[in-house]
C-alpha cells in the first residue's frame, strides 16, 4: 500500500427518532454529513414490535438492508415479501419508484444497517429489483486473525455476487486482539469506515483508538490500514464507492437531481403514476 487513507473526520452517531417508535444512529445522512458522494444515508437501527418502518415509498437510489441481530420483514406494493434475518442483506434497488414496509419480525429486538446508495441519473428510473443474500450466502474468508464478509466488492480473495450500479464495496470486517488489517480501497473511490464493536487503531499506528457508533471519513490514498491494539474483538464496516458527481435534489426518500424532479416524483406518488400505479390500492399486512 502506497498511501494508506488517513481519518480526515470523525463523527459519534447518536440516537434518534425515525419512521414509527425506531431509533437510528444516523451518520451519513446528518445535518453535518448530508451526502458522502454516493451516499446518502447510514443508519445504525434498532427497533422492537410494535415499532418499525410501516408503508412509505422510495425513488432514486438503492437501500442496503444489513441485519446485525433479530429480523426484518418487508413487503412491497408489487406482492414481494421476504424476513431478512440476522448475517442476510437486501440489496434494494428503487429505482423509479418502490412502496413497502420494513417491520422487525419475532420477539426482541432487531438491529442492523441500512445504506443508501445514490444511483446516476441515468439509473434513477430503472425497474425497481431486489439482490437479497442469506448469511450462509456471504462470501466470507479469514486470515492472520481477521475475518471478512464482503457484502459487496472483493476483499482477501473472495468477492461478493451483488451487481452494483453505483460501483460500490461494503466489507464487514472482524480483527482478533493484535491483528492488523490492510486493505486496497481504489484512489477514485470515496470511503469511510463504521465501528460496530470494540475499539480499533485507523490509518496510522500514531493515531487514538476508536470505539462503536463511530464514522471515520476517510481522505485520499490507495486504502486501509487498521489495527486492533485491544484485548477485545473489533468489528467494523469498510463502504468504499464512485462518487457520482451530479447534483442531489432530495424530499425524504425521493432522491432526484434537480427541484423539478422531485416536484414530478410528488405528483406521480400522489397520482399513483409512472412507477407508483400500485400504490393506490396497497397497504401492508402490518397496516391492515
Ligand atoms: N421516516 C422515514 C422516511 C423514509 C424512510 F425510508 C424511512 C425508513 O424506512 C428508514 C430510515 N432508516 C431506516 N433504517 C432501517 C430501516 Cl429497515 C428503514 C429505515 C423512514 F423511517
Ligand atoms: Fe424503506
Amino acid at each position: 500500500m502506497e498511501k494508506p487513507r488517513q481519518v480526515v473526520r470523525k463523527f459519534l452517531a447518536r440516537p434518534q427518532h425515525e419512521g414509527v417508535g425506531a431509533v437510528v444512529r444516523r451518520s451519513i445522512g446528518r445535518f453535518e454529513l448530508r451526502y458522502f458522494d454516493p451516499f446518502l444515508v447510514l443508519d445504525e437501527f434498532s427497533v422492537s414490535a410494535p415499532a418499525g418502518f410501516p408503508d412509505h415509498p422510495h425513488r432514486g437510489f438503492e437501500t442496503v438492508t444489513y441485519m446485525l441481530e433479530g429480523a426484518v420483514t418487508h413487503e412491497d406494493f408489487e406482492g414481494h415479501r421476504g424476513t431478512i434475518k440476522a448475517g442476510d442483506v437486501q440489496w434494494m434497488t428503487a429505482g423509479r419508484g418502490i412502496v413497502h414496509s420494513e417491520m422487525p419480525a419475532g420477539p426482541g429486538t432487531s438491529k442492523g444497517l441500512q445504506l443508501w446508495v445514490n444511483l446516476s441519473s441515468g439509473n434513477k428510473m430503472v425497474e425497481p429489483g431486489y439482490q437479497e443474500i442469506q448469511s450462509k450466502d456471504i462470501a466470507c474468508t479469514s486470515a492472520d486473525g481477521v475475518t471478512v464478509r464482503v457484502i459487496a466488492g472483493h476483499a482477501m480473495g473472495v468477492r461478493s455476487p451483488v451487481c452494483t450500479r453505483t460501483p460500490t464495496m461494503y466489507l464487514d470486517f472482524t480483527v482478533r486482539p493484535r491483528a492488523a488489517v490492510r486493505q486496497p480501497v481504489l484512489p477514485s473511490w470515496n470511503a469511510f469506515a463504521y465501528v460496530l464493536e470494540g475499539e480499533g487503531v485507523f490509518g496510522t499506528e500514531r493515531c487514538a483508538p476508536v470505539g462503536a457508533h463511530h464514522l471515520l471519513l476517510l481522505g485520499q490514498g490507495d486504502g486501509l490500514e487498521v489495527w486492533n491494539k485491544s484485548d477485545r474483538p473489533l468489528r467494523f464496516l469498510l463502504i468504499g464507492g464512485e462518487p457520482i458527481g451530479e447534483p442531489v435534489a432530495q424530499l425524504g426518500p425521493f432522491v432526484m437531481n434537480t427541484e423539478e424532479e422531485i416536484d414530478m416524483t410528488v405528483d406521480d406518488f400522489e397520482r399513483y403514476a409512472n412507477g407508483f400505479e400500485k400504490a393506490r390500492h396497497w397497504k401492508s399486512q402490518a397496516m391492515v
